[in-house]
């Protein structure tokens, strides 16, 4: 018997090379493995199925050459509460910058195992930088395919000393170039909400952190048995992502069962509500669930920004959206208590946001 193939009958030997030896799924796929370790096998319920895809269906494009346009500002309303997700073309952070990161992800991925390893959650001299494979190997039943880097946003210093040298520079410039962006975004989701001035205060509790991850789905020997991303929502304010031209990002439908594929389009960001902005709006705008399927024939990357509330703030329906008098739906909760609950289980879809419901709900 060939030695990979004894390698890959054994359990243990799987995740050890995954996880613990930093080969990540990158590693695996590039083995050649015709078929999939059993670890990455999904319970029927959560493999994707292409039954549920309603194929003419698409989230909204926005143009924003216009960004203070009413019926810009009015169509990005309406696909936050509608859709929950949209994508935006001429959004003025610079195409090469786009450009720039992706071959920066395509960089840090190709290292070694062994480079990359220095990041990982055992080895790494910083929680704020994580290497990693799937989404939480501790709690899950079933592995996701998926290899990520995790770089949360502290200070230019510490950035520079503690990210990994293939991609800081090209991160750093994307997350900078996106801030216009993202505030002109959340100052029209703001006044939506009748919600007046955008001090200080506000802008910290809206975007006061950040986080970017790269995400890297390799080729996959049976896709149809495993999923990239399962199920969820993010913990975001607003999450701005970039994806390559290979596509396989599905946003649940408004019927709650159909999924609907987000089309990459060259040069544009796909936008999302998280669950921070569905608790503050108390439901208006929507955090909606999504998913990555695997892919047989072609690796993925995409590279998310996560604009979130910081770890100390408290987060809870706006006063201004409860002052005609709607009922509160969420509680008061400490930010960083909500993002342990979430990162400490395995994607459960729409489930997390369950931990910011008042009792009646
Ligand atoms: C709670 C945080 C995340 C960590 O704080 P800490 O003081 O370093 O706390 P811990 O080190 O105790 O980490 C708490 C748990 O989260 C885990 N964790 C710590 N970063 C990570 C990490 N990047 N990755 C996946 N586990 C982690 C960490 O392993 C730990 O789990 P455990 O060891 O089982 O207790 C803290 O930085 C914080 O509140 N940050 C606020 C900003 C923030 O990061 N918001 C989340 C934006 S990310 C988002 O919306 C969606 C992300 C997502 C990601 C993957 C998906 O598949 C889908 C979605
Ligand atoms: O890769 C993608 O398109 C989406 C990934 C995602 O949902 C996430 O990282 O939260
Ligand atoms: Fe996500």
């Amino acid at each position: 018997m060939a030695p990979t193939t004894v390698l890959l009958s054994d359990f243990s030997d799987v995740t050890d090379f995954v996880v613990n030896q930093g080969n990540g799924v990158k590693g695996l796929s590039e083995m050649g493995l015709k078929a999939l370790p059993k670890q990455y096998i999904q319970p029927l319920e959560e493999r994707f199925s292409e039954k549920k895809i309603v194929p003419h269906e698409s989230i909204p494009i926005i143009d924003m050459s216009k960004w203070d346009d009413p019926e810009v500002a009015k169509s990005i309303c309406d696909a936050a509460e509608m859709w929950g997700f949209f994508q935006v073309v001429n959004h003025r952070v610079p195409l090469q910058v786009l450009d720039r990161v992706k071959a920066a992800t395509h960089r840090f991925f190709g290292l070694s195992a062994a480079e990359k390893n220095k990041y990982s959650k055992e080895l790494s001299p910083s929680n704020n930088v994580r290497f990693g494979t799937s989404f939480n190997t501790q709690a899950e039943k079933a592995l996701e395919w998926k290899d990520y880097l995790s770089l949360f946003y502290v200070s230019d210093d510490e950035a520079s000393a503690l990210w990994p040298p293939a991609c800081k520079d090209e991160v750093l410039e994307y997350t900078k170039s996106s801030e216009v962006l993202i505030k002109q975004l959340l100052k029209v989701l703001m006044k939506g909400l009748k919600v007046e001035g955008t001090d200080e205060a506000k802008e910290a509790l809206l975007m006061g952190s950040v986080r970017t991850n790269l995400n890297y789905y390799p080729i996959c020997p049976n896709p149809e048995l495993t999923v990239g991303v399962g199920r969820h929502s993010d913990v975001s304010t607003l999450t701005i992502l970039l994806q390559d031209d290979i596509g396989g990002l599905y946003v649940r439908g408004n019927d709650g069962e159909s999924w609907i594929h987000v089309p990459p389009i060259s040069g544009s960001l796909v936008i999302n509500i998280g669950d921070a902005l569905q608790i503050m709006s108390n439901g208006k705008y929507r955090s909606v669930e999504h998913c990555v399927i695997a892919n047989g024939s072609s690796n993925r990357i995409s590279v998310p920004i996560f604009i979130n509330p910081r770890p100390q703030d408290t987060i809870g329906p706006f006063p201004e959206v409860l002052a005609s008098g709607e009922k509160p739906v969420y509680k008061q909760v400490l930010y960083k208590d909500y993002v342990k609950h979430f990162f400490r289980k395995a994607h459960d879809g729409k489930k997390t946001v369950d931990f910011a419901k008042l009792s009646i709900f």
